[in-house]
């Protein structure tokens, strides 16, 4: 077995933020020494609200503590195949939960959302959105996998992560950085993911699970064999330690992989 995640556990979701926060500074500032930029994908589902709850917190006010949104391109993990005011958008539910509300003196982050001309042809979708993934990281053909500074992803109760779902043969997917889904089990069925490799290619990956409806999965995915095929265990093996665990004492009520309450 490789290098094993990191599994930070705290006692409500403030706390949680706290630490997340200071969790994405410290990918901020290795984002900014090592390409000026700072380039993070992130997912939907419960994932923009707590991570708003981190990022809009006024923080200590110290220059080690501010959030420069003005380097920041934010790209998403997954995307449904709706209108970006639509309410089962990834893009509207960031756009509500953080993007409206950042302060205007932590500057304005280049936001890619999808290209809705393309939402009756997901796979037209998928490769445009690759396209865009290529202008900000370089062409395909000249590097194999895009780099994102940090990943900020979801678990669902089925433990899939991104629009990964649990046996799709999605999970297979070894060329395209982005690929379409139209039979997700999930309820939009059509929409886009960046694909495994491109997950587990990431500087830094954090999965964010909080609440008693996610214990039941992360048992599985952290202490069980089984729960190494589900979509986020493979980002577990893929990612080794450089994935990391952001989790209430809800989400790992009965889960015995070490835990820990500190970066
Ligand atoms: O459908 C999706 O679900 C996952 C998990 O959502 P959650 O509400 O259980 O946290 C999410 O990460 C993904 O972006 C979304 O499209």
């Amino acid at each position: 077995m490789g290098k094993q995640p990191n599994l930070y556990t705290f006692s409500d979701t403030n706390a949680l933020a706290k630490t997340l926060r200071a969790y994405v500074l410290q990918c901020q500032t290795a984002g900014l020494e090592r390409h000026g930029a700072f380039k993070v994908a992130v997912s939907g589902g419960s994932l923009p609200k707590t991570l708003a709850k981190a990022l809009l917190d006024p923080g200590n006010g110290g220059p080690e503590d501010k959030i420069n949104f003005s380097k920041w391109e934010i790209f998403f993990a997954d995307e449904r195949a709706v209108p970006l005011d639509h309410s089962d958008s990834n893009y509207k539910l960031l756009k509500d939960e953080l993007l409206d509300k950042i302060p205007e003196d932590l500057g304005k982050p280049v936001v890619h959302p999808i290209d809705v001309r393309h939402l009756d042809d997901v796979q037209e979708m998928a490769d445009q959105y690759q396209e865009e993934l290529m202008r900000s990281f370089a062409a395909k053909d000249s590097v194999k996998l895009p780099i994102f500074d940090l990943l900020l992803l979801g678990c669902g109760p089925d433990g899939h992560t991104c629009s990964l779902f649990p046996n799709h043969e999605l999970l297979r997917e070894s060329d395209a950085w982005v690929a379409p889904i139209e039979d997700s089990p999930k309820p939009p069925k059509a929409r886009i993911t960046l694909t495994l490799p491109v997950v587990t290619h990431g500087i830094k990956i954090a999965f964010l699970a909080t609440g008693e409806g996610k214990a039941g999965i992360l048992k599985e995915i952290l202490d069980t064999d089984e729960g190494r095929s589900l979509p986020c265990g493979l980002v577990n093996e893929g990612g080794g330690e450089r994935v990391s665990w952001f989790t209430d004492a809800e989400a790992v009520n009965g889960v015995g992989f070490p835990k820990r309450g500190s970066l």
